[in-house]
């Protein structure tokens, strides 16, 4: 009766977050200076635009030379050759080698026409050699064509895509982009997230403890999570149970957030001023009760054009249903073209002895050993417990019904973060 009462429907998780990700905004481009693209989802496809190398590269320190002149060269038999020039790294050799010639030449230089390959310096004893000017070297071992140069275009044709729109941008991205000029790389904008903490009974983080109240957790908590997805958290102040004075909160930040995030009051409590909120606005609900522990009661609506995920007030399931609904679309919206949790199998390392009425999501902790991926539930698991959130790092999918599951067993687990 109350679930008619408060007009709730139950939906799956999985058909909560397509409805989520049928309503993403893609964030507009800017273009940031490479040094602070670290992170960000590129907003191009990026093409080599030259080979890489574009030169033919020395591989080694050594003499660039033909190598049909060594032909018959060994540690006992040297063939000596006539050093014609130094070729350092950044230069550009002045000279053709020609039969019975060779230049002394450094790793990376360019290595000058008419040579086919570089003997390293430790098979080779310079004889009256001085730096620029030349000399004799005797070459101790017999060479092919193409010994330790680098052609052309190994790494990359030009024109070859090397990047794809949609990727995270880290050590290798940022080494390709900086290869090929891009000082400036287009990325989406950050989201700005708007965090609302609702409850009478929270207290601000500097203040003494009060009967009755609570420092408020949830938003700090959720601000670290809006940056690992790659947002911007603003943190609001606290909002008493009022849903009056809510709306008007939520509607005064909506210029500057590209969504909001409340946590609290979504249950079916006389101050649940979420719920109530819902009940009464001019917005679309997308839903308002999913079929999982923790966190059932989460709500999601579009407002002004903007999503509102109210998450719940219990720290578990605030945190559990930003990891499961705020992350896939805050990675959505900046491009990424796999936004939901990657899923993997692990072997279950301790008994969870609780069977749920929905899928249950329990916070786990993963270590791989012997290669294999072993899990255990972080701490206790019930969604008003904070504590066990610390050493979260992916949520263990225990399906509904039964009784929990046992050790030894393979369940689903969901990795938490990029
Ligand atoms: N009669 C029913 N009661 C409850 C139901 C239900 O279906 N019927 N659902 C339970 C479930 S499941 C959950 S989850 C919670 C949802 O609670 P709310 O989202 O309404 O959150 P509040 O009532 O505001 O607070 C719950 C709990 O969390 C603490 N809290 C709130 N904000 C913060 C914060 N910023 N930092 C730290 N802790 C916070 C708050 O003090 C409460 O202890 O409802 C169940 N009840
Ligand atoms: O939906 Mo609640 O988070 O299980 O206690
Ligand atoms: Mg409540």
């Amino acid at each position: 009766m109350n679930e008619l009462k408060f007009g709730r429907q139950t939906i799956s998780l999985e058909e909560a977050q397509q409805r989520v990700l049928r309503h993403v905004r893609l964030q507009e481009t800017e273009e940031v200076p490479l040094f602070e693209a670290y992170g960000r989802w590129l907003a191009e496809n990026v093409y080599a635009g030259s080979p890489l190398p574009h030169f033919r590269r020395s591989g080694v320190d050594g003499y660039a030379l033909r190598a049909s002149d060594t032909a018959g060269a060994s540690l006992a038999a040297a063939v000596c050759l006539e050093v014609v020039e130094t070729v350092p790294c950044g230069s550009v050799p002045a000279k053709t080698i020609g039969p019975g010639q060779a230049a002394r030449i450094m790793t990376g230089a360019s290595v000058p026409e008419g040579a086919d390959a570089v003997v390293m310096l430790e098979m080779t004893n310079a004889v009256h050699q001085e730096i620029g000017l030349g000399g004799t070297v005797a070459v101790h071992k017999a060479m092919n064509p193409g010994d330790n140069v680098t052609p052309v275009g190994e790494e990359a044709a030009a024109g070859e895509q090397l990047l794809r729109k949609g990727c995270i941008i880290g050590p290798g991205e940022a080494a390709v982009l900086a290869t090929f000029g891009h000082s400036l790389v287009k990325v989406y904008k950050r989201p700005r997230v708007a965090i609302f903490s609702t409850g009478s009974e929270l207290l601000p983080v500097d203040a003494p403890l009060e009967p009755g109240k609570i420092r408020g957790s949830n938003g700090y908590m959720l601000a670290c999570q809006v940056m690992q997805a790659g947002g911007v958290p603003l943190l609001m102040p606290f909002l008493p149970d009022e849903a009056d004075r809510v709306e008007r909160e939520l509607l005064a930040a909506a210029e500057q957030t590209d969504l909001w995030i409340t946590t609290g009051g979504v249950s079916v409590g006389d101050k649940d001023v979420l719920a109530e909120l819902f009940g009464r606005w001019d917005g679309e609900l997308l839903f308002n009760k999913i079929s999982m522990r923790p966190g059932s009661p989460t709500s999601v609506g579009l407002w002004r054009d903007k999503p509102l995920f109210a998450l719940s007030g219990n720290p578990g399931a605030c945190y559990v249903g930003f990891e499961l609904l705020v992350r896939p679309y805050l990675r959505a919206s900046q491009g990424a073209p796999d936004p939901l949790p990657p899923a993997a199998t692990a072997v279950l390392d301790a008994d969870y002895g609780k069977g749920s009425a929905y899928p249950r999501y329990v916070r786990g902790a993963s270590r791989v050993e012997h290669g294999t991926v072993r899990v255990r539930p972080a701490g206790r698991d019930k969604s008003s417990i904070m504590v066990s959130i610390r050493e979260t790092d992916c949520l263990i999918c225990l399906p509904a019904g039964g009784r929990g599951a046992r050790r030894g067993e393979l369940v689903r687990v969901l990795t938490i973060g990029d």
